[in-house]
């Protein structure tokens, strides 16, 4: 911990949690931030008073002006971006807990868990069920602990891997808590090779007992995959598909002891697909769970998970009680605690930063200092009523149904608030409530996924939720990132998956954008800060970095090749001086950001390089995709990530080597970008060399210097590999083609004949 960071005591004389702001970081960060913006300033000037020398020069043919004014623009936008950026430097924190000082199990509050799969091929049953395993083993009252699994496909496999799971877990979940196991999901524990627990002989017996016992679920769970249970639906034997079906839900055998439950309760529930009424996808998912869950358990807290995000560590659930139960940060306002996204399956460097660095360890602690952290889709826990309408209740039962519909049981829940019942189970009359509660007509004429639940219109329903749900009405947040990850998925780990997996966001954000939502336009009445405005102006905004690096990556490369000159020459000192400044206090600040959060120099090179690559693909197509959506050229989709390995994909990326089996669309642009920037380099470099014109052309030679020496995976994987992760002789052949029909065009457009 830093030593001069100051101490908040969030709570009495024995709190549960402190509170520490980084206040090197917060110095250091806004020194920055007031020289890197007095640069900026100066570029501006820079640049406008050159414009109009540019204009006056009467000489001069349109067009360089115009690729001049591109470039203008772009400096504009990435400064712009910069400004809004900096927010999260402001006042960043951590923060720590004691779980210890927490009041006995009969004092806790109900958890419900919320795990959401939907397609067995990309989310592998047995992963799913180590997921439901370790939300079940969690260190937690198990009366207190409901778990409810949402399929999305309806598949047979899902229902009876979870049939499969509530049997194993009876033994499972007594031997973690006899011998105090922290990680709660099996597959993990039988991998870990060091178990921390002396070696004592009823224990090694009883462990291997259970490893056994794992065994022997993981054959029936294979055994469900192999017999091709995925294709057909469950559901009284009636057939169906993924995409259109009735709604089934089922409560695992609950087991009673003579002092109530011993397990948590476990259940399955697919809700009601037609191919004519709009899912909304993760976010209709959990709507359907907040109703279903309501009428049975109705706990006042729920963590929610995504099916491949187990729990690694068992005592999420109370660190996270440090928060909902510190009478400081109870206070009515205060609606989750947000862990990292951490993942399992990330190598030594991380050539495409699937582990999301700079979000789960700048950007985060970042906002914690201020509103507190974005809802981030999975790993939080959410007090219930955050989610539902405003806090005060409508008195008036029509204006009741038209924000929660019409089920009397679920709105009779809602107005008798959150109290622990003892055992719920679903008796039969509950049964068809719970069905007509996930059927795909109760939101009709509601404002289910509005203003009621997790919202539609986006496929961040996270972030759009956290905006508009949450932090706009004045809710409050907390990052908790412990040193032991308390929950760790699976990180996308090829090029093709994590530039689907990028479009897809990218999409979402700019929906977010562009929607009446949007948080670029800041309401000095809302309950949310400026700055915590701008932390999310520039989430939003994250995909429009496509934009200025297009930009960067082609107009100055063909500017070089054409004899026109963009940026100051290096004798004009401080103009020069500037630019070369605001390029190395960025490219710095961010070496240091990445230092200071235990990165390496190979992990600033991998990030910069997967960020230029980031946006000259998938973010591109996300802000086309989300373009085409809004004038109704294309329909919301949500493509899962792949869960499940293939070995040489898995084996390429744990050798640093980038894996460019990915489709065309995605690897085209990268071979476009690189061929430019070669040739320009080549011939520009040749011809200053030539003309003695390096002083004009120096910072534009530069430029393409750096976008080729980023980019060598890029060049190595055209010209020099033959194993299976190339760039195909096709591709190459079809995007050089394309980049030198582009040349020639933007030479006859810059010196028409
Ligand atoms: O129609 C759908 C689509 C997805 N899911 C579930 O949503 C979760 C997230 O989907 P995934 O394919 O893993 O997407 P990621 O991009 O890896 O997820 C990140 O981004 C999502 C928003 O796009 C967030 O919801 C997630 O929490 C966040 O981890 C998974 O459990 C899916 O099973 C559904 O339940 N129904
Ligand atoms: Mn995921």
């Amino acid at each position: 911990m830093d030593n001069q960071s100051t101490m908040e005591e969030c709570g009495a004389s024995q709190p549960l949690n402190l509170c520490h702001v980084q206040t090197k970081a917060c110095i250091l960060n806004r020194a920055h931030a007031l020289l890197h913006s007095l640069a900026l300033l100066y570029l501006i000037h820079y640049r406008l008073s050159h414009l109009i020398f540019l204009l006056a020069q009467n000489g001069g043919t349109a067009a360089p002006i115009i690729f001049w004014l591109l470039i203008f623009s772009a400096e504009l936008l990435l400064s712009f971006m910069w400004l809004l950026g900096a927010a999260f430097g402001w006042r960043p924190v951590r923060r720590t807990v004691f779980p210890e000082r927490l009041p006995g199990a009969e004092e806790l509050p109900a958890i419900d868990v919320f795990i959401c799969t939907t397609d067995p091929e990309k989310e592998p049953t047995l992963g799913v069920m180590n997921t439901v395993l370790s939300a079940m083993a969690l260190d937690y009252p198990p009366e207190k602990l409901n778990v409810y699994v949402s399929d999305d496909g309806g598949f047979s496999e899902t229902l009876s891997g979870l049939r499969e799971a509530a049997s194993f877990a009876k033994t499972w979940i007594p031997f973690c808590r006899t011998y105090g196991i922290t990680c709660g999901c099996p597959q993990a524990y039988f991998s870990d090779q060091e178990d921390q627990l002396p070696p004592d002989n009823i224990f090694i017996e009883e462990r291997r007992k259970i490893q056994k016992g794992y065994e022997l679920f993981k054959a029936n769970i294979l055994k469900g995959r192999d017999n091709k249970s995925s294709s057909s639906l469950y559901h009284d034997g009636e057939a169906g598909t993924s995409k259109d079906h009735t709604s089934l839900i089922e409560v695992m055998d609950d087991d009673i002891g003579p002092n109530g439950r011993v397990m948590p309760l476990l259940a399955y529930v697919a809700r009601e697909k037609r191919a004519s009424h709009p899912h909304h996808f993760k976010a209709g998912a959990l709507n359907v769970l907040l109703r279903v869950s309501g009428i049975m358990s109705n706990s006042p807290y729920i963590l929610v998970l995504d099916c491949d995000m187990y729990c690694n560590d068992r005592s999420s659930a109370k660190q996270s009680m440090c928060f909902h139960l510190d009478p400081k940060t109870s206070q009515s306002s205060f609606a989750f605690v947000q862990f990292p996204q951490r993942f399992h399956n990330i190598s030594k460097n991380d050539i495409y930063d699937s582990q999301l660095r700079s979000t789960f360890n700048v950007l985060w602690p970042g906002q914690d200092g201020l509103q507190g952290p974005v809802l981030s889709g999975t790993g939080f826990y959410v007090k219930r009523e955050a989610l539902y309408h405003a806090p005060s209740f409508p008195q008036d039962m029509s204006e009741v149904r038209a924000l929660y519909g019409r089920s009397n049981v679920f709105i009779a829940k809602l107005q008798q608030g959150y109290k622990l019942e003892g055992f719920i189970s679903l008796p039969c009359s509950l049964q068809d409530e719970a069905r007509s509660l996930a059927s795909c007509t109760y939101e009709e004429e509601t404002k289910w996924g509005q203003e009621v639940g997790f919202m539609y219109g986006s496929v961040v329903e996270d972030f759009l939720t956290s905006l508009h749900r949450l932090h706009r009405q004045g809710w409050t947040s907390v990052y908790l990132d412990p040193p032991r990850p308390q929950f760790l998925g699976n990180g996308a780990t090829s090029l093709n998956d994590l530039l689907v997996q990028g479009t897809r966001w990218s999409s979402g954000l700019v929906d977010v954008a562009l929607s009446k939502y949007t948080p670029l336009k800041y309401d000095i009445s809302s309950k949310m800060s400026l700055l915590q405005s701008m932390c999310y102006s520039l989430i939003a905004l994250m995909p429009f970095y496509c934009l200025p690096l297009w930009c960067f990556a082609t107009i100055p490369q063909l500017c070089l090749l054409n004899d026109v000159a963009l940026y100051p020459q290096v004798s004009t000192s401080w103009n020069f001086i500037t630019f070369i400044f605001i390029f190395l206090s960025s490219t710095l600040k961010f070496l240091q950001e990445v230092l200071s959060t235990g990165g390496s120099i190979q992990a600033w090179i991998n990030e910069t390089r997967i960020w230029m690559i980031k946006a000259v693909t998938c973010h591109l197509y996300g802000t086309l995709d989300a373009v085409l959506k809004k004038i109704g050229y294309r329909e919301a989709s949500f493509m899962p990530t792949n869960k499940a390995l293939d070995e040489e994909q898995v084996k390429l990326y744990h050798a640093g080597k980038f894996n460019f089996q990915a489709s065309d669309m995605l690897v085209g642009p990268l071979v476009f970008v690189v061929t430019l920037n070669v040739i320009s380099l080549v011939f520009g470099s040749a011809r200053a060399l030539f003309f003695n014109d390096w002083d004009r052309m120096f910072i534009q030679i530069c430029m393409s210097f750096y976008v080729t020496i980023m980019s060598w995976p890029v060049i190595e994987a055209m010209l020099i590999r033959k194993d299976q992760g190339r760039i195909g002789f096709e591709v190459t052949l079809k995007w050089v083609g394309l980049c030198l029909g582009g040349l020639l065009l933007g030479s006859v457009l810059i010196r028409p004949v």
